[in-house]
């Protein structure tokens, strides 16, 4: 690599703070990650994107300089590995820098489909498809909360490292919910592409909830609409599509809750791509890490909260939906998507807080003040 402050480093303008934490570091080049052209990147040293950036020969293959890719995502199937390691291109993502925003995307999802459908969260089991960082992380939310899961992950459960417990599909697919958190996978023993085929959909029962906020191609989107067409009374949410940004937008309609690939969008998930980042070309060049996104992140709208009764299903509705209401993401998808486009939606995505920026104090007759986080962990 070039000495620092003569790189040339190219990154996403989708990237939080990137012009920040980077700035000394070398000249600094914005994109927009959909039209990047292999002919812009001629003289990179550095290239940094996000998930809509094919990054293959096509892209690279003149730009003899890189030296250091780097997605500020959890996913890489954009990503040609193999490519970069045959050019000796040093990659990394960002592996569980938004887990926690996608957690809180389908808690919100829960809470608005128990207050539409009046059920309780606590007579739900979720199925969990994918206990790595996001499952894991929405699996703690619903043990602090009481609520039943169980985990499918074939990869973990051959693990010794890992002593959870672990279900087989079948009996994840049969849960009442089915929330699906894996890699978009086309081979190796458990690929991911269309797990949900045709066959799989139709054994779902019209009571069950299923969540995708992974990778759209998990789903066959087709099969899907054919079996909401056929009247099947699923409940569905779905954050990501086959086929983004043109997606099928028939199956919208049959959607409880519909958005733009924003789970994963708290402002806190997508800074900590950036930060990553940052720290992986620290370590690339051997420069000590000097900037924190701590010292960027403003201060919430909300930044506390003070529950007057006990903590049950009504507050957690309330305070769930006062923090990060989905209902707002779904009714942009709905009115934004015919004239303004998959990508302006995402690229225009108002700030949203995780729910560990606002604290939370209880003070009752018993126990006097306590403080929780809205990760419902008691502090
Ligand atoms: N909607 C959004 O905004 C976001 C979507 N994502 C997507 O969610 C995916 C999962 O994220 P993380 O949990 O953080 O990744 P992770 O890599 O920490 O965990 C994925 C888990 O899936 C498991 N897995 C792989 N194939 C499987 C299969 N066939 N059946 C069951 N489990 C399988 C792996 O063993 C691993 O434990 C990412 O790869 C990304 O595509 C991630 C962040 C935001
Ligand atoms: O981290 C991931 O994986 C995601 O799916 C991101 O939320 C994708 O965001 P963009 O990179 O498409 O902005």
């Amino acid at each position: 690599m070039p000495k620092e402050n003569i790189m040339n480093i190219y990154y996403d303008e989708n990237m939080p703070y990137a012009a920040q934490m980077f700035a000394g570091m070398g000249n600094l080049y914005p994109f927009a990650g959909r039209t990047l052209a292999a002919d812009s990147l001629i003289d990179a040293d550095v290239l940094l994107v996000r998930s809509i950036t094919q990054v293959n020969e096509a892209l690279l293959a003149n730009s003899p300089n890189i030296k250091f890719v780097g997605t500020a995502t959890i996913g890489f199937d954009h990503i040609d590995r193999d490519y970069l390691t045959s050019r000796n291109i040093t990659f990394t993502s960002a592996p569980g820098c938004n887990a926690t925003s996608v957690a809180e995307y389908v808690l919100s999802s829960l809470v608005v489909l128990a207050e539409r459908y009046q059920f309780s969260l606590l007579t739900k089991t979720v199925g969990i498809i994918g206990a790595g960082n996001t499952g894991t992380r929405l699996s703690e939310k619903l043990d602090a909360l009481g609520i039943t899961y169980k985990l499918y992950d074939p990869f973990l459960a051959e693990s010794v490292e890992d002593n959870r417990v672990f279900s087989t599909l079948d009996e994840v697919l049969a849960c009442d919910v089915v929330s699906l958190h894996v890699p978009k996978t086309l081979d190796g023993d458990h690929p991911t592409f269309h797990l949900l085929n045709e066959q799989r959909l139709e054994s779902f029962r019209e009571d069950q909830i299923l969540i995708n906020a992974c990778r759209g191609e998990v789903i066959d989107n087709q099969a899907l609409l054919h079996l909401k067409q056929k009247g099947h009374s699923l409940t569905l949410v779905m954050d990501v599509w086959e086929n983004e940004p043109n997606v099928l937008t028939e199956l919208i309609a049959f959607c409880d809750i519909a958005t733009a690939h924003i789970a994963g969008y708290s402002l806190e998930g997508k800074a900590r791509g950036t930060e990553m980042l940052y720290q992986a070309v620290c370590q690339c060049i051997d420069k000590p890490v000097e900037n924190f996104l701590v010292d960027y992140l403003p201060k919430p709208a909300i930044g506390h909260i003070e529950l007057q009764q006990e903590f049950d299903e009504i507050t957690l509705n309330q305070l769930v939906k006062m923090v990060y209401d989905v209902r707002r993401d779904d009714g942009i998808f709905r009115q934004q998507l015919a004239s303004h486009g998959f990508d302006y939606i995402r690229k225009t995505y108002p700030v949203r807080r995780e729910f560990s920026a606002i604290t939370v104090t209880q003070t009752n007759n018993v126990n006097g003040t306590q403080v929780y986080q809205l990760g419902f962990t008691q502090q």
